[in-house]
């Protein structure tokens, strides 16, 4: 929720599975949304009521489709989004979580994404998209085996597992994590080596375990990867210096397509 500019609010809604219906009235609405319950915009009735304006960025369609019948709604789409060299499959969150985030930190920029999907999108110093990496989010994969084994679901807990683990619910956790811990490794020492001076920004609902994975990586010195998070050709920086945690930068993107939007109206 913004006021203005400023950001003032961001919550999460639960995942649902595309039976609702679109709803007629504001009380309807409201129960979609924590954001639109906090929210009283004055009159009685819906005619007379100041409807606040939403701006909608989706990548799953019926929640698009749901969206679209909001009466103040405004759908951004991928076309909307000024980064060069996009390919039309794209994910628009991908595309305006990397433009936000080089807008605000410097080109070159690689974001990692640590949501549903695990995602690195990257662009060089001209702002110019060179790729990224699509894989399953650590809650996903950590799903995938309890739905395909007799493995247990998992409550949520300490987010650094021993890596040598001697219970089952560690024993998964350490085998995700620490592979995607690695594989991320692998992936900043690949383009730090192409890109030397490039931000890396972190953001998504599992940035922070993400993040805490890599400092720990960086940190224990008896680590073969404690070398690959340096950067190439700068002595022997940590990691850390270069990573920045940020997980307002899809809502940052959005205020700033919007402000565009109104600019050349
Ligand atoms: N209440 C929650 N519901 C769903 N995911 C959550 C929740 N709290 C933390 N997470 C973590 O956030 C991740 C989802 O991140 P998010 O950025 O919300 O995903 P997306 O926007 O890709 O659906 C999951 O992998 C999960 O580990
Ligand atoms: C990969 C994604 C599903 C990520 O979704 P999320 O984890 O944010 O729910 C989304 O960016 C998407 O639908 N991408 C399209 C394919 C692509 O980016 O190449």
């Amino acid at each position: 929720m913004f006021s203005g500019s400023k950001l003032q609010q961001t919550w999460d809604i639960p995942y649902t599975n595309g039976d609702a219906k679109t709803p007629q009235q504001w009380a309807e609405w409201q129960v979609l949304s924590p954001a639109l319950q906090c929210i009283d915009e004055g009159g009685t009735s819906d005619e007379e009521r100041q409807w606040p304006s939403l701006w909608i960025l989706s990548v799953v369609p019926h929640q698009t489709q749901l969206w679209q019948g909001y009466p103040r709604g405004t759908l951004l789409q991928l076309t909307d989004i000024p980064l060069p060299g996009m390919y039309t499959s794209l994910g628009c969150d991908r595309a305006l979580a990397l433009w936000a985030a080089g807008e605000i930190y410097g080109w070159p920029m690689l974001v990692i994404d640590g949501g549903t999907a695990l995602t690195l999108t990257g662009a060089n110093a001209s702002g110019h998209l060179v790729g990224g990496a699509i894989l399953p989010g650590i809650a996903l994969q950590l799903r995938s085996l309890t739905q395909a084994t007799p493995l247990p679901d998992l409550q949520p807990t300490d987010p650094m597992p021993p890596r040598w683990a001697k219970n089952t619910a560690d024993a998964m956790r350490s085998g995700v994590l620490y592979t995607i811990w690695a594989g991320l490794s692998d992936f900043i020492q690949s383009w730090c080596q192409d890109f030397s001076h490039s931000h890396i920004v972190l953001t998504g609902g599992d940035h922070q375990q993400i993040f805490q994975g890599l400092q720990a990586l960086c940190n224990s010195t008896a680590s073969s990867a404690t070398a690959v998070l340096q950067i190439p050709g700068q002595g022997y920086e940590p990691c850390q210096n270069q990573l920045v945690c940020d997980e307002t930068l899809l809502f940052q993107g959005i205020q700033r397509l919007r402000a565009k939007r109104l600019e050349s109206q």
